[in-house]
């Protein structure tokens, strides 16, 4: 696969999305008061925090689905007011979801494919046609797939239903179809939730690969502590729907705020 277009003049390192100041409510429930962080090209991002902290707002917000009421995100330098989550998409921005988001009845083949939906130029017509450019076009998105899928190691489960599969290998499916859209950021939510030990070896290798290979950003949130601090160059961490620490994992650990949420300690 091509790395993913390092456009935009945004230098690895470089701050990629900046969140500024963020506050999102739902009628009297704060999910998120004040939060400010940046998330650097090139970099492995965590988002930590007990239950209800508002990392997956968070990630919502970052992605364009919803709109907080105070506060600004920038991405790729340019600032944003409302932006729809399909827009965040032909920006760059890609999500994996809590919950595994797929079309259960499509093979893997066509779920990963439905991935490139936001890269096809040709419209419909000429898509049905599959004539001259689109033809083209089809051939250059099948050969990105067939490299997501090797990439992956899925190839023995390409024409399979992926509501057949066992959740280790469906998540796989997921991060494929995220990674069709050659993302600049990927957004990944509990990327190891319900995974065995030995699914999570995988998929932390593929994290990893993705991360070296193709020099994608990466934000995620997850619970496994072990994962987090192995896998992760920085690490923001929430509670309540504030900040309360940010920095590299080794520091963070010893964080006593971090410690006293983790244990539930009210201060
Ligand atoms: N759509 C919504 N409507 C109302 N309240 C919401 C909504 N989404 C989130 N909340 C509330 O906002 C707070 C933050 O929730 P959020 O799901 O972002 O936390 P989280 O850190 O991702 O939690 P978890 O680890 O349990 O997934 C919680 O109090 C939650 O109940």
């Amino acid at each position: 696969m091509r790395a993913p277009d390092m456009n935009a003049g945004v230098a690895a390192g470089d701050v990629l999305l900046a969140v500024e100041n963020v506050s999102l409510r739902f009628g009297g429930v704060k999910a998120i008061t004040d939060v400010s962080f940046d998330i650097r090209k090139g970099e492995i991002r965590a988002i930590i925090g007990p239950n209800g902290a508002g990392k997956t707002s968070m990630l919502n917000v970052i992605n364009g689905f919803y709109h907080p009421q105070e506060g600004r995100i920038t991405f790729k330098g340019k600032t944003r007011s409302r932006m729809r989550p399909h827009e965040a998409a032909r920006q760059g921005i890609a999500r994996t979801f809590q919950n595994v988001a797929l079309f259960k009845g499509m093979t893997t083949l066509d779920n990963i494919m439905a991935g490139r939906t936001l890269k096809m130029k040709r419209g419909f017509f000429w898509q049905m046609l599959r004539h001259g450019p689109a033809l083209a076009e089809e051939i250059e998105h099948r050969r990105v797939v067939e490299e997501i899928i090797d990439f992956l190691e899925i190839e023995a489960i390409r024409k399979v239903p992926v509501g057949r599969l066992p959740y280790g290998l469906q998540k796989r499916v997921e991060l494929g179809r995220a990674l069709a859209m050659e993302p600049d950021l990927l957004l990944l939510d509990e990327p190891m939730a319900g995974m065995n030990l030995e699914e999570k070896e995988d998929m932390c290798r593929f994290i990893l690969d993705v991360n070296s290979q193709f020099g994608t950003t990466i934000a995620l949130i997850e619970h496994d502590m072990g994962v987090v601090m192995d896998l992760s160059d920085r690490v923001v961490v929430l509670e309540y729907g504030r900040k309360i620490a940010d920095g590299v994992p080794d520091e963070v650990k010893k964080n006593q705020a971090v410690i006293d949420a983790y244990l539930g300690v009210p201060h």
